[in-house]
């Protein structure tokens, strides 16, 4: 999934402050005894304001984070609203506003600001890990994972490979049609390096034109396979430019099989090695290095 976190964080930081000087706005005409716009007093307002609408409009990716949580967010907005229209109302009438109303406003108010704080502070986290030109985690998500995966291979006794990914002649394709269209290349790459891989399988963008993915097999064929299937996956989606021949991209990829001994650094380093040898041995294809105690480099050609 490919979220855009900065645009995202500014429409949750113009939801929030539409929120506080709505809530103002409240204050105001309870303390004139004005009466307050139509909006206040409809039972629907927490779907319709502000903040209602961003919490609607990114319900399926704050599920995504924390279900419990996104559902204590909606229902404190909502409490939020039922209160301060409970207040008005009883505002309208003349009659004083009791302390349990207040109390009602103020624990709704605390609440979600509390929850708005926490998710704000966790899609910056977010944001910071991912890389803003293809949306993909960046190496530091991989050093965070790589144990991780580990683990759950060993656990579910299959293989962990690691392949290095890197775009062939990336340079000319710069060159040629300008830094504008290659980072639109880079983000085509991207979606289509992700397309082809399994959902479990992670990807990342490691560098300027380098992604490296990890991918749980049963065989060492199936991660063969599987690199196979990304060189031609990558041939094949060529990228429309326009008043131009489409643009045709391709890889080398270095693939290594992650032994229980390896750490995040010994496994780069191997498909760093084999990505190389593939870059020697004419790009576009994939290149296999096992580690020390098996046979050295197996090559096979794209
Ligand atoms: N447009 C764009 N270019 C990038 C980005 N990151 C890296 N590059 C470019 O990728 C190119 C990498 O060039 P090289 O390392 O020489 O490699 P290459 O031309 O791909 O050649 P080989 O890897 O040997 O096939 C450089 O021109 C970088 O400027 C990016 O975010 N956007």
């Amino acid at each position: 999934m490919h979220l855009e976190y900065e645009p995202m964080i500014r429409a949750l930081d113009e939801a929030l402050n539409a929120h506080l000087a709505w809530g103002r706005q409240v204050l105001r005409s309870a303390l004139t005894h004005t009466v307050p716009g139509a909006d206040v007093l409809d039972p629907a307002a927490h779907e319709v304001c502000q903040l209602g609408l961003w919490l609607r409009s990114h319900a399926g990716m704050l599920q995504g984070i924390n279900a419990h949580k996104a559902k204590a967010l909606e229902a404190a907005h909502h409490r939020m609203h039922d209160a301060i229209r409970a207040i008005m109302e009883q505002a309208q009438t003349g009659q004083a506003v009791s302390a349990a109303q207040v109390d009602a406003f103020e624990q709704a108010q605390d609440e979600l600001m509390r929850l708005l704080t926490a998710l704000k502070g966790r899609l910056v986290t977010e944001a910071i890990r991912h890389d803003p030109l293809t949306g993909l985690p960046l190496r530091h998500g991989l050093e965070h994972d790589f144990s991780d995966f580990q683990k759950a291979c060993r656990r579910n006794q299959a293989f962990f490979y690691l392949a290095m990914i890197d775009a062939d002649h990336f340079k000319a394709v710069n060159d040629r049609l300008g830094h504008q269209v290659g980072d639109q290349a880079l983000r085509h790459l991207a979606r289509t390096l992700r397309k082809n891989m399994r959902g479990n399988e992670p990807i990342y963008r490691f560098g300027g034109e380098e992604f490296v993915v990890l991918l749980q097999t049963h065989s060492a064929e199936d991660a063969q396979h599987a690199a196979q299937r990304l060189l031609e996956a990558v041939r094949t989606a060529l990228m429309p430019l326009s008043q131009q021949e489409p643009l045709a991209l391709s890889v080398t990829i270095g693939l290594t099989q992650v032994q229980d001994e390896d750490d995040l650094s010994s496994a780069l380093q191997r498909a760093d090695q084999a990505m190389y040898a593939g870059k020697q041995a004419g790009r576009n294809r994939f290149m296999l290095l096992d580690a020390p105690a098996q046979p050295p480099l197996a090559q096979r050609a794209g």
